[in-house]
């Protein structure tokens, strides 16, 4: 089965189209770049993955449940999808509002009821994971843009999502901070979970994408390759290098 399938999805904002009739199927374990101009509806997506936003027409099926308004007006239900996909922001500061870093990872785990023992542990192992156990006591508010990202990744991951979506992770990161964070979502991959992750640079993303979901400025999926088939396409690669 299917972890994800999408079909003839349409969304549609008050006065703007965002995704335009999308067919499309992710399985578990995909590590999955979408990639597109500005406002070609990457963002959008993510938001319907997660359950943040339903669709204005069409079907969207998380492991073959339909994903309504109606299924998600149902907290339990809602909060079990919350819990099985982790969404990190493109912008970071609507993610973050906690006192301290370690309040804000622990946040997650504590809505789930976990125990005290095991809300340490998960904050312990999610700041180190990320790169964040020497940022711990300081207010996420007043962190670097590329912290505040990587604290962010930890509050995700410590609720231990089997999917990961990232919008435009590596937007203000350094190019080591990139780099590093690209292994880690590589690891995360190999670790088992899916990861889908909007990117518009194709440069920064080559090397870990295995399938590039390209949107055209339409809102519609213009191209869905695999990297090995992506590699053997030096124009296909050129265009996206101009996104
Ligand atoms: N809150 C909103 N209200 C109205 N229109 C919106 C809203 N958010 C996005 N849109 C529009 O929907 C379309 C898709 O936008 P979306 O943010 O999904 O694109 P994107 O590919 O993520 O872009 P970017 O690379 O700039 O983040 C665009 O035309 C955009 O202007």
């Amino acid at each position: 089965m299917p972890l994800m399938t999408l079909e003839q999805l349409s969304y549609n904002y008050p006065n703007t189209q965002g995704l335009d009739h999308l067919d499309l199927t992710i399985q578990t374990g995909e590590f999955v770049c979408l990639l597109g101009p500005n406002g070609s509806g990457k963002s959008t997506l993510l938001r319907i993955l997660s359950g943040l936003a339903t669709a204005s027409t069409g079907t969207y099926r998380f492991n073959d449940q339909a994903i309504t308004a109606d299924y998600l007006r149902d907290a339990t239900k809602r909060q079990q999808l919350h819990q099985q996909i982790g969404l990190v922001f493109q912008n970071t500061d609507v993610q973050l509002f906690n006192p301290s870093v370690t309040e804000e990872v622990a946040f997650g785990p504590r809505q789930l009821g976990l125990s005290t023992a095991e809300v340490t542990q998960r904050v312990t192992d999610c700041l180190a994971l990320t790169d964040c156990t020497e940022l711990r006591e300081r207010v996420p508010y007043q962190l670097s843009g590329g912290e505040k990202k990587r604290v962010a990744l930890a509050s995700v991951l410590a609720l231990n999502p089997s999917v990961l979506l990232l919008d435009e992770p590596l937007n203000g990161l350094t190019i080591a901070a990139q780099q590093q964070l690209l292994t880690l979502l590589s690891r995360l991959q190999a670790a088992g979970k899916t990861i889908i992750m909007a990117s518009h640079n194709f440069q920064q993303v080559q090397a870990v994408g295995q399938r590039f979901i390209i949107f055209n400025s339409a809102h519609q999926i213009d191209a869905d390759v695999a990297g090995s088939v992506l590699a053997t396409q030096p124009e296909r690669q050129a265009q996206l290098m101009t996104l």
